[in-house]
């Protein structure tokens, strides 16, 4: 028996997704995922990589029911063995409590008009978080006095941890963080890393989408699943992705030697 339950979370199976985009005057469909099958299991960190545009925010979507309106779905999403449509009423209730979503662009994470101390503090009152404001902020090396300030106020590396923060707030057992240490230099990044280790070594099921490859190989991570254009075409611990000799993989992880 190991200590850590590593149950699976959250589990994407056989999922195609087709959005709907505009081009000019027409709609046209267009096939963000195709395919995909991932895991996401309790006391494991699983990262994801891949070119720019292959889809990795869309799995990060489709975990949190956050796909475009009118997306066409094929496969399934569930959560907790919950089977989950793309416009399910229950993603209301998980999102925040069950999973908690660090997005692409931590703007999203907060109105302008309000400080994040105030909104952090509303969303662990909705969502009965056990850490105060200034507790989080602890947690993510955020200086408790950007409590006081303005969404605008905080710095691109502020607005991060800030995010990282009120993903946290509902204590969520699941976490899918969508390149979290992208505005965040060396050292604070490698701090952030940690923070999703630590959760992941708490119990967390982990997911963390990121091009930092350099914080990737040098923190903890259980394994690293590779998109390209829609699909995982590899899933594995770093020494096994090294021993698939794949220039598209090989490549993504050229930045370090
Ligand atoms: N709202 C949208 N409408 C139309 N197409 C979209 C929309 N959002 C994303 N796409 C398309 O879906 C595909 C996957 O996008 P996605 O954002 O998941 O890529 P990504 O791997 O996260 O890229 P990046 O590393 O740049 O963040 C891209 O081809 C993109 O153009
Ligand atoms: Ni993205």
């Amino acid at each position: 028996m190991t200590a850590i339950d590593r149950e699976v979370r959250a589990r994407i199976e056989r999922l195609t997704a087709d959005i709907t985009a505009r081009r000019r005057w027409d709609r046209v469909d267009v096939r963000v995922l195709h395919d995909v099958d991932l895991e996401v299991r309790a006391g494991s960190l699983t990262a994801l990589v891949g070119e720019s545009g292959c889809g990795k925010s869309m799995i990060a979507a489709a975990l949190t029911g956050l796909l475009p309106p009118g997306s066409q779905m094929t496969g399934a999403v569930l959560v907790d063995d919950m089977e989950l449509t793309v416009d399910d009423p229950r993603w209301s209730t998980l999102r925040g409590r069950r999973i908690g979503l660090v997005p692409q662009s931590p703007s999203t994470s907060f109105t302008p008009v309000r400080t994040v101390g105030s909104q952090l503090d509303e969303v662990i009152r909705r969502l009965g978080g056990s850490r105060s404001a200034v507790e989080l902020c602890r947690v993510v090396r955020l200086p408790e006095s950007a409590l006081q300030l303005y969404p605008h106020e905080l710095s691109g590396g502020m607005a991060q941890r800030a995010a990282v923060a009120a993903a946290l707030a509902g204590d969520p057992a699941i976490l899918v963080a969508d390149e979290p240490t992208s505005a965040l230099d060396g050292e604070l990044a490698a701090d952030t890393w940690e923070l999703f280790a630590a959760a992941a070594d708490a119990g967390a099921a982990v997911l963390v989408i990121t091009h930092d490859i350099e914080t990737l190989t040098g923190g903890r991570c259980d394994s690293i699943a590779v998109m390209r254009a829609g699909a995982i075409v590899a899933h594995g611990t770093r020494e096994a992705l090294s021993a698939l000799r794949d220039t598209y993989v090989a490549d993504l992880f050229a930045t370090v030697t």
